[in-house]
């Protein structure tokens, strides 16, 4: 492949470069990281949140890269062809150079539900018979692979290249999800999208995105400049920001398709909630179904549903989607259920760490809780520190007794986290040790209880300092529990 074939016709302003003997340079790749540039690549230079990619021209240069892509003119010892947008072309030339893709991608993007949504999608879709993938925050599953992510959008190269494997592995169908930080850096551009969907909007990364405002346009980027015009979109319809999605989904063109109590696709009209599933009475268009959802929180309805919505857009029949949610399995570490004491007090592992899933999730286990509800929980160093008091005000008003702990403090001092936390929650006792309050908490559960140890989910380390070490929320709980029993 030649420089003019991944840059394809996408860059009105490269043409005139491009015409030139450059654009037949035969190209072996293509990187925005010099680290990982070997002989014949191309280095496309992006600005970042930390250093910007036009310094490391040199570098890449003397690692073999054939020529650069950057924003502006660089000298440098290899030709450097000057783009709008880096990232654009990073992405788009990563589509073209891997060239292959399932036929069916649909992508989801909201603050809380991608992974689960993502995770039902492709459980409908394989109940339907097809070769089915997900891709996101708890890494990659297909039929071959369940491998562990630390993205939940991998940068472009990466996720074209995983693209390329997937479909020859013979993948047909593959559902990812689009955060807002791959979103903003333009991670899906070149991603074939046959459907997209919305869950809903809350606080999130706000040390990354300026206002709510940027915040909620950086998602919508999904349905206004990735999805092609007329797609089918769907969306939850009972969030506050439901409204809006709608509006710029429908502004963009697309085919919307409103799912929830509000919805017009899928219309929950009823749902019972039991212990460990929850019965929902769904209307689609005609067809009425009465349907067993094996997991406990009313969010995980709202998830379902859109799945079923993204499965249904891409031609699973309802009364297949509506069978296929009946089997659904909870995404790993999302209000999963690892174990109870012997009286029978509930244990969960649950991986909110930012204030509407925290406070969905101490509501979705209340109806069942005849005790107390118990938390245990911290937030993560590095990341937003407005959302420290909100979970903390959360955690006592919506929980019996709250635990505060550590959750990857990162480069930050644990107790400077904590005691931010503590600040708005006056009811709660602080240890900082997360195993240590795991075993605290469960050493506190008697009959009618429920534990929810929230914010690492599936995760596999506790990162403090630069260093991460093994930790897992589901092991220490398991542990616990163990021990209490003669
Ligand atoms: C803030 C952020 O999103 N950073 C991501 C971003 O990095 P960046 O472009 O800002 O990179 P940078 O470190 O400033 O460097 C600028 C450029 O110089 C290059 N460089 C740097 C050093 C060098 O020696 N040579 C070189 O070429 C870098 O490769 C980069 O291209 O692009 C990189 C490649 O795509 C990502 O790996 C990186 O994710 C970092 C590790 C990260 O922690 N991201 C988190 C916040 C994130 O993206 N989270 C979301 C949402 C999570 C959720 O709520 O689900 C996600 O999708 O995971
Ligand atoms: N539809 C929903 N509404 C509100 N809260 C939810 C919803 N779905 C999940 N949650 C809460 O958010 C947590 C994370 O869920 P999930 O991993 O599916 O979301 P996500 O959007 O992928 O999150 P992240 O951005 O952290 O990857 C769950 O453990 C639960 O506490
Ligand atoms: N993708 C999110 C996950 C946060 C999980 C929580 N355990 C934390 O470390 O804050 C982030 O990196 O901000
Ligand atoms: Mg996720």
């Amino acid at each position: 492949m030649n420089l003019r074939d991944i840059a394809g016709d996408a860059f009105p302003e490269l043409e005139d470069q491009l015409a030139r003997s450059v654009g037949a340079l035969a190209v072996a790749g293509v990187s925005s990281d010099s680290r990982k540039i070997e002989p014949g690549m191309v280095f496309v230079a992006v600005a970042g949140a930390k250093a910007d990619g036009a310094g490391f021209i040199a570098d890449a240069a003397a690692r073999g890269a054939v020529v650069a892509v950057a924003s502006h003119n660089i000298d440098a010892s290899i030709p450097v062809l000057v783009a709008n947008d880096p990232r654009r072309f990073l992405s788009i030339a990563a589509s073209r150079f891997y060239g292959k893709q399932p036929e069916t991608m649909v992508a989801v993007t909201g603050t809380a539900g991608k992974t689960s949504v993502a995770s039902f999608t492709r459980q409908i879709w394989a109940y339907a018979g097809h070769s089915a993938a997900m891709i996101g925050t708890t890494g990659v599953v297909s039929p071959t692979r369940n491998e562990y992510g630390s993205l939940t959008t991998p940068d472009p190269v990466s996720l074209h290249k995983l693209l390329f494997e997937l479909s020859n592995e013979g993948v047909t169908h593959a559902s990812m999800e689009a955060s807002s930080h791959g979103l903003d850096q333009g991670r899906l551009d070149g991603v074939k999208l046959a459907a997209a969907a919305f869950t809903n909007l809350g606080r999130d990364h706000m040390d990354y995105h300026p206002t709510v405002e940027s915040y909620m346009a950086a998602k919508m980027r999904l349905f206004d400049a990735l999805l092609p015009k007329g797609s089918p979109a769907v969306i939850f319809a009972d969030d506050a920001w439901s409204q809006q999605a709608v509006e710029a989904a429908r502004g963009a063109g697309h085919d919307v398709r409103t799912v929830g109590r509000k919805g017009d696709y899928l219309t929950l009209k009823r749902v019972e909630h039991f212990r460990h599933k929850q019965v929902a009475e769904i209307h689609a268009g005609d067809e009425i179904f009465e349907v067993d959802i094996p997991l406990a929180g009313d969010f995980q309805v709202a998830n379902a549903l859109v799945a079923a919505g993204l499965a249904m857009s891409t031609g699973v029949p309802a009364k297949v989607a509506m069978a296929a949610l009946e089997k659904l399995q909870g995404a790993s570490g999302r209000l999963e259920l690892v174990g109870h004491t012997r009286d029978g007090a509930l244990a969960y592992v649950d991986y909110a760490h930012k204030p509407d899933a925290l406070s969905n999730v101490l509501e979705s286990v209340r109806p069942f809780t005849t005790g107390r509800v118990i938390v245990v929980f911290g937030c993560g160093g590095d990341r937003d520190r407005g959302k420290r008091p909100i979970m903390g005000e959360i955690a006592c008003r919506l929980a019996d007794v709250v635990i505060v702990t550590d959750d990857n403090p990162r480069s930050e001092e644990p107790a400077s986290i904590r005691s931010e936390i503590m600040a708005a929650a006056g009811c709660a006792t602080e240890v900082g040790d997360r195993a240590e309050a795991i075993r605290t908490a469960v050493g506190m559960l008697t009959s009618g209880d429920t534990l929810i140890v929230a914010g690492k989910g599936h995760e596999e380390g506790q990162t403090i300092g630069s260093v991460t070490l093994p930790f897992s929320d589901h092991a220490e709980l398991r542990k616990a529990l163990e021990e209490l029993k003669p």
